[in-house]
């Protein structure tokens, strides 16, 4: 469908404003499932990197699902839709120079798949919190898994809604065998070779 859109060419260019921030941007995304640890984890990451100097910023649930998609719930497609979403806001943080951490479940591979595309595959590192399903449970940090399989929540991932797990992840973790502080250490050391620091 012809859409009568044409982009304007602005002055300050994503070029000018990473030279300023001298800094490569990156998409680092965090995915895995609910009570894997993604927040915890992409929180820690952050923080090292900000007080290392870098312009960071995060994007999770908090700032994310109550604001922007505040309109969207966890049918397939309104997942689908929150990623998309999620991920052309931080497309256009890339063109602001930052380094942008993400935490969602982001259960469907293609649609990160459909991410790295847009942010450019060598820009996204896509970051695995694996642990096993029983583990997250047992955790339940919110008492979601709780009341998923009471029935009164439905389409709840890992339950009655699917998580496909990444095939090479830039970064494996295993939140229920190893301590934060080993998994921070394994991401900031791949995002550290990525960012070329
Ligand atoms: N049905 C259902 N399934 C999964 N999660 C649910 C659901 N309902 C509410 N929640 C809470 O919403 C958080 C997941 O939101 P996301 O935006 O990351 O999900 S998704 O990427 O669109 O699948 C998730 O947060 P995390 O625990 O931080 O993952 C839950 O707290
Ligand atoms: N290695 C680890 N990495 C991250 N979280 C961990 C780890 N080990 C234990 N945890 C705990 O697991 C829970 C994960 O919760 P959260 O970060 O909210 O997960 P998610 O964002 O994936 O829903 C927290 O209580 C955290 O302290």
């Amino acid at each position: 469908m012809e859409n009568h859109i044409h982009p304007a060419v602005f002055k300050i260019s994503r070029q000018l404003r990473i030279e300023r921030l001298n800094q490569k941007p990156k998409l680092i995304w965090f995915t895995g499932l609910s009570g894997s640890g993604k927040s915890t984890l992409a929180n820690a990451v952050e923080v090292q990197l900000f007080e290392a100097g870098y312009s960071t910023y995060l994007l999770d649930g908090d700032n994310i699902r109550t604001g922007l998609n505040k309109d969207l719930g966890f049918s397939k497609e309104d997942r689908v839709e929150n990623i998309r979403r999620i991920a052309e806001v931080a497309k256009l943080m890339m063109d602001a120079g930052l380094i942008v951490v993400s935490a969602f479940i982001s259960p469907f591979r293609v649609e990160r798949q459909l991410i790295a595309e847009l942010v450019g595959a060598e820009n996204f590192l896509e970051v695995y919190v694996d642990c096993p399903l029983e583990v997250c449970e047992e955790r339940d940090v919110k008492g979601l898994y709780k009341k998923a399989r009471a029935g009164v929540i439905k389409n709840f991932t890992g339950i009655d809604s699917p998580y496909e797990a990444p095939i090479s992840p830039a970064v494996h973790i295993h939140s229920d065998k190893e301590d934060l502080k080993i998994s921070v250490k394994k991401v900031i050391g791949v995002i550290s070779a990525a960012i070329g620091h």
